[in-house]
């Protein structure tokens, strides 16, 4: 089987890519190219098969089988341990078994509450600011949403934060990836790269512990947060022990964090880049807030049109533009057998610009979301949560929480992009803006 990719170079294969992250997402963006076929790919001398088409995407992510992560997922280990998003096998499926409930709509109601707060404290850092670098507040949001979610330490309990190494985590996998001898791991492990990563790594579980040792003991429980969900777990299945508490809930930390940041920033920019769109959203929010202002549940799930536009910012942003899985069996996508055992990519921010579904796709217009329009995207078309059976299991935690944020800085702001700004994508596991996104703000 010879399928068409990008020139490889020996023993780098593609991973010189990496180098310049502008233009390994403008490959990415491109790479819809590849859609009647497969891409084949090289990470250093293991070979790599690329999906984009949704037809494809369909047959391996709703599959029950094909839930294994690949090798790739194994270097963070080294950072955040082993929770959802890299364990593989029986011990991915209990926990996402046990943990799923905690997640249902139901349960979620219960952090709408730490949504606003946070969100009020952000509009109170905007005021009297007349231009600012959206992403650093926005950041700042969302750490003290999961704080508060994940740890129940309150929003405004500023010196509880304060030494928080969630703050400052880092993820190191790709400057592995980019010098390839440290994929194999006895070379990693003399590197500095692992020295710093297994520093963070205790200095996060030592914070966490010490909350889980507080919420043991009853201390500071004002409120339910997802710790004390997972110490109920630990308490009817004995497997999932103190390291999976830890490790979940540090998992949980750093899968909520640049991805809900890189969803609010990038809709806000695209609201800020298009005054109809943007008057359009705050229409509905004065419709839905007219009796009462405080947001609730029901009130975030009537901003219909709010979420239309969060939608078509993640197709064009998706914070996660890169995923990727290990085949457990041989699978058949039309004229090719891939065979169990191969790694493959799956690129939302490729699916996510296909023309056959999204005319025009380099377009911001969320009327492509609207209830008519959605019915006519395939499902695997749009997959900025993943999809299938190892879908984000945040899904609809993240969906709340952004527009939370975002109706509270659009009830309070009139938003706008600088003229001269350019937009330019970086990546970092997750997708970002280049030195933050400016906005000018004029109070409403
Ligand atoms: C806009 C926000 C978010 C986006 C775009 C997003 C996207 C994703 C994607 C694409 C995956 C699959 C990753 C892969 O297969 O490698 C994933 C998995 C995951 N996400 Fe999210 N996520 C978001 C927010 C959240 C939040 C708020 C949480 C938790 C508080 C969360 C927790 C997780 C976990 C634990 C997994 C692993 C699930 C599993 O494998 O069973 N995510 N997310």
């Amino acid at each position: 089987m010879r399928l068409p990719g990008p020139p490889a170079v020996p023993f780098f294969g593609n991973v010189l890519l990496l180098k310049n992250e502008t233009e390994f997402l403008q490959f990415l963006i491109d790479a819809g190219k590849y859609e009647k076929t497969l891409m084949r790919g090289w990470v250093s001398l293991i070979p790599f098969v690329g999906i984009v088409n949704p037809k494809h995407l369909h047959t391996i992510l709703a599959s029950t089988k094909q839930t294994d992560k690949s090798f790739l997922y194994t270097f963070m280990h080294t950072f955040l341990g082993q929770g959802l998003l890299t364990n593989n096998g029986n011990k991915w499926k209990l926990h996402r078994k046990y943990i799923q409930p905690y997640f249902h709509k139901s349960v979620l109601t219960q952090f709408i509450k730490t949504f606003t707060e946070s969100s009020d404290l952000l509009v109170e850092q905007l005021h009297n600011k007349q231009e600012v670098n959206i992403t650093k507040y926005i950041n700042n949001c969302v750490l003290n949403i999961l704080h508060c979610a994940l740890f129940g330490i309150p929003v405004r309990d500023h010196d509880a934060k304060l030494n928080s190494p969630f703050n400052k985590g880092h993820l190191i996998i790709l400057e592995r990836l980019k010098q390839p001898w440290y994929i194999l791991d006895f070379a990693y492990k003399f590197s500095s790269f692992c020295k710093h990563e297994s520093t963070q790594k205790s200095t996060l579980q030592q914070f966490a512990k010490e909350i889980l040792d507080q919420r043991r003991q009853g201390l500071g429980k004002h409120e339910w947060c997802l710790l004390d969900s997972l110490i109920e777990i630990s308490e009817n299945y004995p497997r999932f022990n103190e390291t999976s508490i830890v490790e979940e809930i540090c998992t949980f930390m750093l899968a909520g964090q640049d991805s809900v940041g890189a969803a609010v920033a990038f809709t806000l920019y695209c609201l800020g880049k298009h005054p109809e769109v943007q008057q359009k959203v705050v229409e509905e929010l004065d419709k839905v807030f007219k009796e009462h202002s405080e947001i609730t549940m029901e009130n975030l799930y009537d901003l219909v049109f709010l979420r239309q536009c969060i939608k078509e910012s993640l197709r064009l942003y998706p914070s996660v533009p890169l995923i990727s899985r290990k085949l457990a069996e041989d699978v058949n996508l039309g004229k090719y057998t891939l065979p169990a055992g191969l790694n493959i990519f799956i690129s939302p921010i490729s699916t996510h610009r296909l023309t056959d579904y999204y005319p025009n796709p380099h377009k911001f217009d969320p009327d492509r979301f609207s209830q008519e329009n959605e019915k006519k995207i395939p499902p695997y078309a749009f997959i900025p949560f993943s999809a299938g059976p190892r879908n984000c299991i945040g899904y609809e935690f993240a969906y709340l929480e952004i527009e939370a944020i975002i109706a509270a800085v659009l009830r309070n702001f009139v938003i706008e992009v600088p003229q001269d700004y350019e937009l330019k994508l970086s990546y970092r596991v997750t997708l970002r803006a280049k030195g933050g996104i400016p906005l000018y703000l004029k109070p409403r």
